[in-house]
């Protein structure tokens, strides 16, 4: 973890993030525990205690209870809610989507226990006929052993899941989304998401945050040395590490200290890009910032914000001063791919040092520079550009996020910051070199967006801060910005320009 220039020594306690895990990781931890002592169906029952808990606290009026059970072990921590429901006096149907007989291990022992409760287990197709008037829909039907989208009948259990207006809490994790990417085509839209022992990256990013509704989860008790053991694919950001990325700065500071930003873009029409990384790379703390853009913006840039030094540049020749004294640069918004913005980026290229590259830098980079790999850029596609960089569609982007930033920081290195719900910062293949935003909303989809958030990491990255960290301090501080600014104002209607008074509080943690 890197630090901003001249600020005091960090005092604010270093935050160890969660960790995020893929199915086969989180099946590696079950065993691990169930070697440690704990039987698999203790796990289960302790699984079924939770999600019960959860129900009494959330929807303490709920006196009918359906729960939709799956063949596995998904199925088994159904049984066991359907088991404590009955036990505490509800009304509980189990429909059987699997026949219960057929069950083995400690799925087994659940249905044993279910029965035992008094607990009527109806098939599932039949019971689909029949109305329930359900106050809580339980998704038991497929967890972390789930194979591709729902088939035969799990399918039709969940369209008809969807289509009941009760509440429905998802066990593990909503049926249908893959617990490692996050795709889902046909999966159960779940009000609440209990998740076991381990968050399951494909929960938090992609089309999952459809699905998924508020997210809870338990780690059944296990041993915090068990559970940061073992292979993980990612970390969560989290508001509480702002405070160990930015600690006060130190009395004697001055705008010397606290980095030259250098932005270049902006052809005419596209002025107003360019003047939102300014700003926002100044309200995140950069000391300096100077704007080269085209000079029909000029007046528009300073009455918008006189802080700035703006000058109107003709072509890439007129900026070499400008990157002579600038501690990093950010290009791309407004640039255009034209014969000016080939000259400005081709300038900008030629000397190394932090540099955030974004929409129209993107497209020059895979044009003019097919193969360039670097230590120090950060490149923040969306997934449209990344798709564009790989060779491939969005949709396929999307369907495996994960795999699309590491193949596109295999091929050109540095950070990559690939947006959208779920926005990963991706710097290499281990654990601590991937970071995921649980943060941001759909007030967010709107023009200027990605601008302001280039603009926050490249004021990060002149107060000296590592480039991964500059990504992951400027994702999480952008999108905490804009879940307040949602707050105050509403979704709709959210503007880019709305956010950099938020940021401004949250980089003073
Ligand atoms: N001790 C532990 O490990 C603990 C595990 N825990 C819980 O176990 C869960 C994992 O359980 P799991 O591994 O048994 O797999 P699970 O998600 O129930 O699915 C398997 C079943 O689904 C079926 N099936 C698969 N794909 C399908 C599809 N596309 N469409 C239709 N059917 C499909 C498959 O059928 P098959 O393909 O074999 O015929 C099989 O019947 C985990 O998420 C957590 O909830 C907790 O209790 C904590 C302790
Ligand atoms: N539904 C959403 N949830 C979370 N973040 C979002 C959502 N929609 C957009 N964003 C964020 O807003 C920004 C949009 O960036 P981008 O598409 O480059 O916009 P623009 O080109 O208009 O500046 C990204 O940071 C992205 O992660
Ligand atoms: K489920």
């Amino acid at each position: 973890m890197s630090t901003p220039l001249h600020t005091r020594r960090r005092t604010a306690a270093v935050e160890v993030p969660a960790r995020l895990h893929d199915a086969a990781q989180t099946r590696a931890l079950d065993r691990e525990a169930i070697a440690a002592g704990i039987s698999g169906f203790e796990l289960m029952r302790r699984a079924g205690a939770a999600a019960f808990a959860l129900i009494r606290q959330r929807w303490p009026k709920a006196r009918r209870i359906r729960v939709f059970c799956g063949g596995g072990n998904n199925g088994g921590d159904g049984y066991v809610v359907a088991a404590l429901a009955s036990r505490a006096g509800l009304m509980v149907e189990v429909l059987a989507f699997k026949s219960p007989e057929t069950l083995a291990g400690e799925a087994a022992e659940a249905v044993a226990m279910a029965r035992e409760a008094g607990v009527a287990i109806v098939d599932g197709e039949a019971g689909l006929d029949q109305p329930f008037d359900a106050d809580l829909l339980v998704d038991a039907l497929l967890g972390t052993g789930a194979k591709g989208a729902p088939r035969g009948a799990y399918l039709r259990a969940v369209e008809a899941i969807n289509q009941d207006p009760a509440p429905v809490l998802a066990i593990d994790l909503p049926s249908g989304v893959d617990a490692d990417t996050g795709m889902a085509e046909q999966a159960v839209s779940a009000t609440l998401t209990l998740s076991f022992i381990a968050r399951k990256f494909g929960l938090y990013t992609g089309l999952a945050a459809d699905y998924v509704g508020e997210r809870f989860f338990d780690d059944l008790g296990l041993d915090p040395r068990l559970l940061a053991s073992g292979e993980a694919l990612g970390r969560l950001l989290e508001p509480a590490m702002l405070a160990g990325y930015l600690p006060p700065r130190l009395p004697s500071s001055h705008k010397g200290h606290t980095g030259h930003l250098l932005v270049v873009g902006g052809r005419p029409g596209y002025g107003g890009s360019t003047i939102m990384v300014s700003e926002a790379a100044a309200r995140v703390g950069a000391g300096l910032i100077s704007l080269a853009t085209d000079a029909c913006h000029l007046a528009a840039a300073l009455a918008r914000r006189p802080e700035l030094m703006v000058r109107g540049v003709r072509s890439g020749l007129e900026i070499g001063d400008l990157l002579e004294a600038a501690d990093a640069v950010a290009i791309g918004p407004g640039l255009g791919q034209g014969a000016w913005g080939q000259g400005l980026f081709d300038k900008v290229l030629e000397r190394p040092g932090p540099r955030v590259i974004d929409a129209d830098a993107l497209h020059l980079l895979e044009s003019r520079y097919a193969g360039l790999r670097r230590d120090d850029w950060v490149l923040t596609p969306h997934p449209g550009e990344a798709a564009m960089m790989l060779g491939c569609k969005a949709s396929q982007v999307q369907a495996d996020r994960l795999a699309a930033a590491r193949e596109l920081w295999r091929r050109r290195g540095g950070v990559i910051v690939l947006k959208g719900n779920g926005t990963l910062v991706v710097a290499g293949e281990n654990e601590t070199d991937v970071a995921l935003c649980p943060y941001g909303n759909p007030g967010m989809a709107s023009g200027g967006m990605g601008d302001v958030l280039g603009g926050m990491i490249a004021g990060l990255l002149v107060q000296g801060l590592a480039p991964f960290d500059a990504a992951c301090v400027g994702v999480l501080v952008h999108a905490l910005a804009a879940d307040e600014a949602a707050r105050v104002g509403g979704e709709r209607g959210l503007l880019a320009g709305d956010l950099a008074s938020f940021a401004r509080r949250r980089v003073n943690p």
